[in-house]
Order: structure tokens, then sequence, then C-alpha cells
């Protein structure tokens, strides 16, 4: 029977430079693997604790720490046990950390040795991520957000909103969905390069120029589209990540800077059926605040038949958190982002909880990302229909696209949802 051998952890770089965790796991087959943890920057509040070191090396943000718990505490618990029950190895991590958040052991630490143990089971049973994550019923090409302008905490310019994504909803396969954007992309680079506008990036790769209003990169975004030969709305429709919590001010409201303007709850909401009314915007996420359920609810009844509304921070992958949206009416959708919660069993426990009432799910990159594709195979194994993972200015990002091309070229058959997802 093949067990766990050894597992370590080393610090390594992640796309803003910041350390993080790499694990690795070796089996008594002599199977090896790794994996490497993301971070993020606007970050929710009810996130899993990523351990930080906090003394002088890298401004505080080492993560010897969390290496440290990979090599002693969790390398004693697992070795010796079977890699093909990820179940146990995540309960068992949970257990020796004791608290709901990983704030002993780190969630950067688990989540890290999670994937590196998938992974290693895969490897040694010699099939791909994806197949031994979800089975013969891996079969869903994720339809990308592909994120074009960024602003808020991941951009350093005049724009509220921290997202603003393409999404190739009318296409019959992922590929020509993906070129599709790829072409936008570049397109829009011209514009904004014909505006005399810096086309610098920000952290997941979208351009960050300084633009009047947050309605302007929306009009700039429609008229790469049509210069790029699609046809928006039909082809290719707008998703946004407003980042709410972030614009919260010392009033409760929400600051547009960028626009001079503060806004209540029930405003923004109105400011969004206007957006929608105008332009072919299909996806909102964290429209409004972590704490803002009130608003929340406001939101999802105005909105929630005709558009996607996502929850990010408002959720955190928890399931408990979700359970509590799902019974009171609040969004449609979420975010999956593995290392708010900490392993990939909560993840996919939290993807089942959405699937089974409806809600879709879209796989996420974090802001600070690594070379690790972990969640291409993991997006395409538990079948969540749409993936978020920037653009194609970071390799970083581009890891993940190329991952899927692999995957949907080795799965032949698969299926693109094009519009599917969003009809509710
Ligand atoms: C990917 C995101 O950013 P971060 O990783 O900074 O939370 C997001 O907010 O959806
Ligand atoms: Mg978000």
């Amino acid at each position: 029977m093949v067990f766990i051998d050894n597992i370590y952890a080393d610090e390594v770089l992640d796309s803003r430079g910041n350390p993080t965790v790499r694990a690795t796991v070796i089996l008594s087959d002599g199977t090896k693997a790794s994996a490497i943890v993301p971070s993020g920057a606007s970050t929710g509040k009810r996130e899993a604790l990523e351990l930080r070191d906090g003394d002088d090396r890298f401004l505080g943000k080492g993560v010897l720490k969390a290496v440290e718990n990979v090599n002693t505490t969790i390398a004693d618990e697992l070795l010796g046990l079977s890699p093909y029950n990820q179940a146990e190895i995540d309960a068992t991590m949970k257990d020796i950390d004791g608290t709901d958040n990983y704030s002993n052991l780190g969630a950067n630490a688990v989540l890290g040795v999670s994937m590196a143990v998938a992974r290693a089971a895969a490897a040694s049973l010699d099939i791909p991520l994806y197949r031994y994550l979800g089975g013969a019923n891996s079969m869903t090409m994720p339809v990308p957000m592909f994120n074009i302008i960024n602003g808020g905490e991941h951009a350093n310019n005049s724009v509220d909103f921290q997202e603003y994504m393409v999404m190739p909803v009318g296409f019959d396969n992922f590929n020509d969905g993906l070129r599709a954007v790829c072409e936008i992309y570049q397109n829009l680079k011209k514009i904004i390069d014909s505006m005399g506008e810096s086309t610098a990036v920000g952290d997941e790769g979208g351009f960050a120029p300084n633009l009047g209003s947050n309605e302007e990169p929306i009009q700039v975004i429609l008229e790469a589209v049509e210069k790029a030969g699609y046809k928006a709305g039909e082809q290719i429709c707008i998703a946004l990540d407003v980042a709410a919590s972030e614009l919260v001010d010392q009033n409760g409201n929400y600051a547009l800077k960028g626009e001079g303007r503060s806004l209540t709850a029930d405003e923004m909401v109105s400011y969004y059926e206007e957006l929608c009314n105008k332009y072919p915007i299909i996806s909102i996420e964290d429209g409004l605040s972590e704490d803002d359920w009130d608003g929340w609810k406001i939101m999802t009844e105005r909105l929630g038949s005709k558009i996607q509304l996502v929850g990010d921070d408002l959720y955190v992958t928890n399931a408990n958190i979700l359970a509590q949206g799902i019974q009171k009416g609040i969004a449609n959708s979420i975010l999956i982002k593995p290392n708010q919660i900490g392993s990939v069993s909560e993840t996919m426990l939290t993807i089942r909880l959405a699937q089974r009432n409806n809600y879709n799910c879209v796989m996420s990159h974090r802001s600070g990302e690594s070379e690790d594709s972990f969640i291409a195979d993991f997006a395409v194994a538990l079948n969540c229909g749409q993936i978020k993972t920037g653009s194609t200015a970071r390799s970083d990002r581009i890891a993940k696209y190329n991952r899927l091309l692999e995957i949907g070229a080795e799965i032949g058959y698969a299926e693109y949802l094009g519009k599917q997802p969003f009809s509710k």
C-alpha cells in the first residue's frame, strides 16, 4: 500500500515578490509533487489565516513559521497515511490545528500540503490532476472571466472598481473563447495607448489607466470588442468585481473617490441597475461589502434574476457562511478561492453545497499568484463552468490558461457552457 513517506516545505516567491509556501510530498512509491500557495490583497475579514512571520525579513511577510509547521507538526502527523484519502489528510490537519481558521498552523501551510498530496496521489496513479479530483465526470471547460482593466486595491489609478473582465460566452469551445479575449486585450492596449494613457498593468495583468469614471472602462472595453471584430452582448459580455468591502467610508457609505461621490447601498444598487441597462454586464462580484447583508438582500431582489451576483469577500469559500446566505436568499453565485478556506476537501465541500443549491461557482486565482496551475485542474474537475484567472500579460496567469488548453486537448469531448451558466 502506497503511503506518504516525506513532507517538507520551503519559502518561495509569488507574483508580487512576496514570500509564499511551496509544499512537497514524497510517496513510498517514489512519486514526488509540489504545490505553491497564492495570496490575496483585498482579503475578506473571515478568510482563513495566512501565517506571516512579522519580523524584519521581507517587511514582515516571511513565511518561515508556516514552513516550519509543515516540516514538523504536519509532517509528524501525516507520514504513513494514504495519499488517496484526501478527506482524511485534510481532517487530520484541521484536528491538529484545532481552530476554525487555521490560526495555529497557518492556512498557507495547510493548503500547500493539501494540494501537494492531491497532486502526488494523481501522479502516483498516473492520471491527470483534474481526473483524480473529479473522475470521469470532469467534463466542463470553464468560461474565463478575463481581467482586462484593474482598479481599486490592485492598481494605482483613479478607477474605484477593482476588476473589469470580459467573458467569451458566445463560443462553441474554450479555445475560441480564449482567443477572442486575447485579441480584445491586444486591441484594448492600442486604444489605451492612443488615449495617451499608460498601458502598464495591475496585479492581475489588466491595464490600469486613469479614467474619469467607473463607467468609462466599460466603454473603452466595448470599443476594443468591436475593434477585434466580436459582438458585445452576444459573444462577449462584461463581468465586474467591485470589491466593495474596500470602498466603505467612515459613514458606512460606498466612496467612489475617482468620481468624487459617496453612495448608500440602495444608491449603489440603482447605479448597477443603470449600468446593466446600458451595457452587456452579466456578472457583478462583491457589489456591496461583506458586512452589508441587508444591502445584499436588496441587491439580490433587484438584480438576482437578471445577472450573476458573486459573493467573494461575502462568502470566503466557507460552507457555513454560504449556508446562511442560501437560507437568506443572498447572491446567486460564489467565488471559489481555496486559500480562503484552507484545504482541498473544504473547498470541495463548499462547491458541493453551492451546486446543490443552484449557486454558480467561479474558480478563482488570488492577486498574488505563482506558476502553480492547480486551479485550472480544480475548475474542470468540479465542473465549475467559470474561472477567474487574470489576463495574459502575466506569466503566473498564463500558466493557468495554458494548462486549460492542455486539459481541453486531453479531454477532447469537453463541454463549454457559453451562455448557459448565467441563465437563472
Ligand atoms: C482575486 C481577487 O483579489 P485578491 O486575491 O486580492 O482578494 C478578488 O478580489 O477577487
Ligand atoms: Mg473579488
